[in-house]
């Protein structure tokens, strides 16, 4: 193959979209380290600081996604998407890629379209159970769709869906020899156990309402807490940082350490937590969030949770059993044992290999 492939990455508006293909890029650049990579996103979200911060270029369109209700940003939807259609043409024909591959959000559906349309070979890597409305509206024309469930063909055409699972970024995948790293880096007490809090990629406000609530719960427990609370509630939340035993962060950058540094972990269960979970391993308990497409977050906790691999709580059972689940975790050795032993087996941690291999095949065919 050409040692020098030119490729257009395009995914956004949350994480869950932009790490897989900061995944597949690595991947890229590993295997071809000449190859020439543009991402294309949506401006001011948070792919044009995360990208570049991975070291790639981005370029960043005019579009947003369309809500539920009347608004302004919905009613200039029409003009965004016709504005993203002609940058799109603009930046194909200026880089002139040999691929393009959308990993999902509104930021990749005009790039996609574009290039499907132009000739260019086109997949999409879609994340959760339930494909997103831009994934849906571009599987009629890409080439490939790699996917990491079973059962999308009631949404894709069968012929074109591969099963590869979802990119996973590579400093994730071993995480067992950094737990001292992990507790030097955040300064925890290593005589303490620690719970990792997360909120998915933007933070989640019922579950910072729900530890604040039991802050005097862990440390009666004695229990240390590394807490990302996500960029729209730091503000309202930092001032915890103040007392013994618990920190609270916008984000965290270094997800393999904190990984490595929990005993225990309570989590959103978005499509990319999911699978890295089942990479790290360690007790999970799941809190979905009720406010996504499908309620996929349910069924995707609800999979691993059906093969005994973690412990699933809805948001409207937090008030009854939330203390209770946690310590079991902490404290039950052979729930641990039983719980990580199963979340791994359902790791698949070949899928951003897989993904490559199978853009590679596409652009050595004839189309
Ligand atoms: C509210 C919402 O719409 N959520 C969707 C969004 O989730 P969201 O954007 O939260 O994404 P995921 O749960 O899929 O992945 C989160 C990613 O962010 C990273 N991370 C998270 C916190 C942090 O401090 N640092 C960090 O690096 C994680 O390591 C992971 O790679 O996309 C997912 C994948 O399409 C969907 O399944 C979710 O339903």
């Amino acid at each position: 193959m050409n040692e020098q492939p030119r490729i257009i990455l395009s995914g956004g508006g949350t994480g869950g979209h932009i790490f897989p293909a900061i995944a597949i890029a690595n991947e890229f650049k590993k295997r071809y380290p000449e190859a020439k990579i543009l991402f294309v996103g949506a401006k001011d979200r948070m792919e044009m600081t995360k990208v570049p911060e991975a070291g790639y270029e981005i370029e960043g369109l005019w579009i947003s996604g369309i809500q539920r209700k009347l608004t302004i940003s919905n009613l200039l939807f029409p003009f965004k998407l016709l504005s993203s259609l002609w940058r799109s043409k603009k930046i194909l024909k200026s880089f002139n890629p040999d691929v393009v591959i959308g990993t999902g959000g509104f930021a990749s559906g005009p790039i996609v379209k574009m290039a499907s349309s132009a000739g260019i070979k086109t997949v999409v890597q879609e994340q959760n159970s339930i494909p997103g409305i831009t994934n849906k509206w571009l599987s009629k024309t890409v080439d490939k769709i790699c996917v990491a469930y079973d059962g999308l063909g009631a949404y894709f055409p069968e012929e074109k869906i591969i099963k590869t699972g979802n990119p996973v970024r590579q400093d994730l995948l071993k995480i067992d020899a950094k737990k001292e790293t992990a507790i030097t880096k955040y300064g925890l007490d290593d005589e303490k156990k620690t719970v990792l809090i997360l909120g998915g990629s933007l933070g989640a406000r019922r579950i910072n309402e729900l530890i604040a609530a039991n802050l005097d719960f862990f440390e009666e427990k004695g229990v240390q807490l590394l807490w990302q609370c996500g960029k729209l509630y730091y503000e309202e939340y930092k001032v915890y940082s103040k007392r013994k035993g618990i920190q609270v962060h916008e984000f965290l950058d270094t997800m393999d350490l904190a990984y490595a540094a929990a005993d225990a972990i309570i989590s959103r269960s978005g499509a990319g937590s999911v699978s890295e979970l089942c990479i790290v391993g360690k007790p999970v308990l799941f809190i979905p969030s009720p406010n996504v497409a499908e309620d996929h977050q349910t069924k995707n906790a609800q999979a691993i949770a059906d093969k005994e691999g973690a412990k699933v709580l809805k948001e409207s059972e937090l008030e009854e059993f939330f203390q209770k689940r946690i310590m079991q975790l902490l404290e039950l050795e052979a729930m641990k044992i039983k719980l990580t032993h199963a979340i791994k087996k359902l790791a698949l941690p070949n899928a951003t290999s897989d993904i490559v291999d199978e853009v590679e095949k596409l652009m050595q065919s004839d189309k």
